[in-house]
């Protein structure tokens, strides 16, 4: 999967490029991350890529023309259909279907505003597919959501998680908040393990984890359940806890 990024901080994404689990999908090949800089594209020699608004307000706009360009050139690294993806706060919001349905794309073009956004005609014009919000809040720049949208394609592409039964326990894979894990020591802070956990008996573990994230997701994120149609054996742990609780 080829990611090209779109911002005026290339190097910010060196975070991702030198650790972790984004680190491995680059080192195996599963994801190459491209990042270009629109004040390559600027045809001005200060490489200006922002402007102050028409009808005046606070702060400057990044221009079109360099956004375009830079957009057009990752378009052209690859033969593959793209769609362009800018992340801001009026976005969609970000979830693991999301990231499902992104992580089977050959090619996608993440764009990272700055400043207070950019002209208005990038959007009209189609040339932005999509816009994304990671969350209800404004931070300085696109660039932090799109880091967090790349490590969580890395987190479910075949062949970068060394455990791929990973990606199916984790939590938001089926839609459920993630149990509570313990390690050692068997004693902490005069709190010990469930005793569950130390009785090898792997059906039963599997089963009180399952409890534990349908009970958590019911008392914290209800929202989420109203989203699932649970299974049977679901349905049952579910009105188990419910009952226990009245
Ligand atoms: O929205 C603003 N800046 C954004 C423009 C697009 C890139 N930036 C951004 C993206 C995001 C973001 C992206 C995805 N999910 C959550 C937040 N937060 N901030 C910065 C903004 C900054 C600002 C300052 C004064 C008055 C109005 C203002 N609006």
């Amino acid at each position: 999967m080829l990611i090209n990024v779109i911002s005026i901080f290339p190097k910010m994404f060196d975070i991702i490029k030198d650790y972790g689990i984004t680190k491995r999908a680059i080192q195996k090949h599963l994801v190459k991350i491209n990042v270009l800089n629109p004040r390559k594209f600027t045809k001005n020699k200060y490489k200006n890529i922002d402007d102050r608004p028409y009808g005046g307000g606070p702060g400057m706009i990044m221009t079109a023309e360099p956004l375009f360009l830079a957009i057009n050139q990752a378009k052209s690294l690859s033969s593959n259909p793209v769609k362009v993806f800018y992340l801001s706060p009026q976005g969609k919001k970000l979830d693991q279907s999301k990231i499902m349905e992104l992580s089977h794309q050959k090619h996608i073009i993440l764009l990272c505003g700055r400043y207070e956004g950019i002209d208005e005609r990038l959007l009209i014009s189609k040339i932005i597919d999509e816009e994304i919000s990671i969350g209800d809040y404004v931070l300085s720049g696109g660039e932090l959501p799109a880091m967090v949208l790349i490590d969580s394609i890395c987190r479910v592409t075949p062949g970068v998680l060394k455990n791929s039964k990973a990606i199916q326990e984790d939590s938001f894979y089926n839609g459920l908040l993630d149990y509570p894990h313990y390690t050692r020591p068997k004693c902490f802070n005069c709190i010990k393990i469930p005793n569950i956990l130390l009785s090898g008996n792997h059906s039963e573990i599997k089963r009180w984890r399952l409890k534990q994230s349908l009970t958590k997701t019911w008392l914290k994120r209800p929202d989420l359940l109203n989203k699932l149609i649970l299974t049977k054996e679901q349905e049952s742990i579910l009105h188990e806890c419910q009952s226990k609780m009245d």
